[in-house]
């Protein structure tokens, strides 16, 4: 089904903030009423922008552009993550907290949407300067952060590491230990079980839901991923754990794939060693471009937005595309793969496990007492197969992409929250 779509950019002139704006214009002609209201999704609440500079190693001072950008706080303080990238922008840091927006209300966690970034190569720096680096981006955002306010958490290129130096300066500047500011951290200062795995055990549970309504079975299926980060290699896991076989995958180094299946846990240890999956001995190399047309019946993509395009939607050989990254998909790709009858789990729904734990997290901080790992984990199954059946049900009943159906759904909640509050305190 071809969805009305309002965009008036060619696909390669779209950045990440017009494809989420193109996302929104299908969404609105189902919003009835709360229509009226539409514009509030279309602007970020607040932007920031920061200088970070830092000593390098070498004695001289380097500058790093960084932002936080609060997309919207309606139905609760902003959250989402801290990205390190060398094409960090400010219309992708933009997109990605709108993304979060749409994502927290999709699976009905009471937050806005946040997001923040550093344009840098995190590759390039010391442990020391990005210490250094991660201290005086927490510092000069600080104006925005709070447990009530602005949590934010890991995205590409940070993890539990960067966590806990947010957490820790954050911490310093108020003169207590606040461990509620930042999700993601390392479990010794008030991380949570299952964070880690969040995302790609998330991953795994929407395509299981997905799979049940197609009636594909995931033991002998194969698996084909992009990226083999925090996202790509746990839900490499989790499909490899319930039998399902990987048998192609790329990270920043290359591409890999071997037919009779590739064991994540062997792949990881290269990687952990190598730097990448480059090299890897029990798989042949693939030209990188090749990766989304190998057969398979899940392909996930996990790396960065604006992957699957008009160009290469054609060729796609899946059942099931599940977006473990933000934004992966354009919207004229979106319609290529529709049309193919091709079902496409949306990143809001798909990668939302990383903040659903995330969110268990902040629960856990406040209350100073932890849940097992065991509990974690069943109740973010539930979290995100009822999210995923909600949205199943209005893609049933509207005839629309789970996409739409997804936004019809976060919209819905964010915009009757911002009607209910009214435009003026
Ligand atoms: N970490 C988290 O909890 C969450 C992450 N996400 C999204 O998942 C995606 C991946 O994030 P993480 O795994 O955390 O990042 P990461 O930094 O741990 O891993 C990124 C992976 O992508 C690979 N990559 C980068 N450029 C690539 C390219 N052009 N082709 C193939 N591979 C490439 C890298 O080599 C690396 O393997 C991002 O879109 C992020 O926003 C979404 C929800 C939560
Ligand atoms: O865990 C979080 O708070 C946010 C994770 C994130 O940045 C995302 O879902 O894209």
């Amino acid at each position: 089904m071809r969805e009305a779509t309002l965009s008036y950019l060619k696909e390669e002139t779209m950045g990440p903030w017009e494809i989420y704006l193109a996302q929104v214009d299908r969404v609105i002609p189902y919003l009835g009423k709360l229509a009226y209201w539409a514009e509030t999704l279309k602007r970020p609440k607040r932007v920031l922008i920061v200088d970070v500079p830092i000593h390098l190693d070498d004695g001289t001072v380097a500058h790093f552009e960084g932002y936080r950008v609060h997309h919207n706080t309606s139905r609760g303080p902003a959250k989402g993550g801290v990205r390190f990238h060398p094409d960090v922008t400010l219309s992708e840091v933009m997109a990605l907290a709108a993304w979060m927006t749409i994502k927290n209300a999709a699976v009905g966690l009471p937050y806005g949407g946040g997001k923040g970034g550093i344009r840098v190569d995190p590759t390039k720096l010391s442990p020391g300067e990005l210490e250094r680096l991660t201290r005086r981006y927490t510092s000069e955002i600080g104006i925005l952060l709070a447990p009530e306010k602005d949590i934010p958490a890991p995205d590409v290129g940070t993890g539990q590491r960067e966590m806990a130096w947010m957490m820790d300066t954050y911490s310093m500047n108020i003169g207590r230990t606040a461990p509620g500011v930042v999700t993601g951290k390392p479990i010794a200062v008030g991380g949570s079980l299952g964070r880690q795995d969040a995302t790609g055990n998330g991953v795994f549970y929407t395509a299981a839901a997905a799979a049940q309504k197609i009636g594909l079975e995931i033991e002998g299926s194969r698996v084909v991923i992009q990226g083999f980060g925090n996202v790509g290699n746990a839900a490499a896991r989790a499909f490899h754990d319930h039998g399902a076989r990987l048998v192609a995958v790329s990270d920043v180094t290359g591409a890999i794939i071997n037919e009779g299946g590739i064991d994540p846990y062997d792949l990881l240890r290269h990687v952990q060693e190598n730097g990448g999956v480059r090299g890897y001995p029990k798989a042949e190399p693939l030209p990188a471009a090749e990766l989304f047309h190998v057969p398979c019946e899940f392909l996930v993509p996990a790396a960065l937005e604006k992957q699957i395009t008009e160009q290469n939607a054609w060729r796609i050989q899946t059942k099931i595309v599940v977006e473990g990254a933000n934004g992966p998909t354009t919207p004229a790709a979106d319609d290529i793969l529709s049309e193919r009858g091709i079902v496409v789990v949306p990143d809001v729904i798909a990668n939302a496990g990383g903040v659903t734990v995330s969110y268990f997290e902040w629960v856990q901080d406040f209350n100073s007492y932890f849940w097992s790992e065991e509990e974690i984990n069943r109740n973010l199954r539930r979290v995100l197969q009822d999210a995923f059946e909600a949205v199943w049900q209005v893609h049933e009943e509207k005839r629309v992409t789970l996409r739409t159906a997804a936004y019809i759904v976060a919209a819905t909640r964010v915009l009757e929250a911002r009607a209910l509050r009214g435009l003026y305190p």
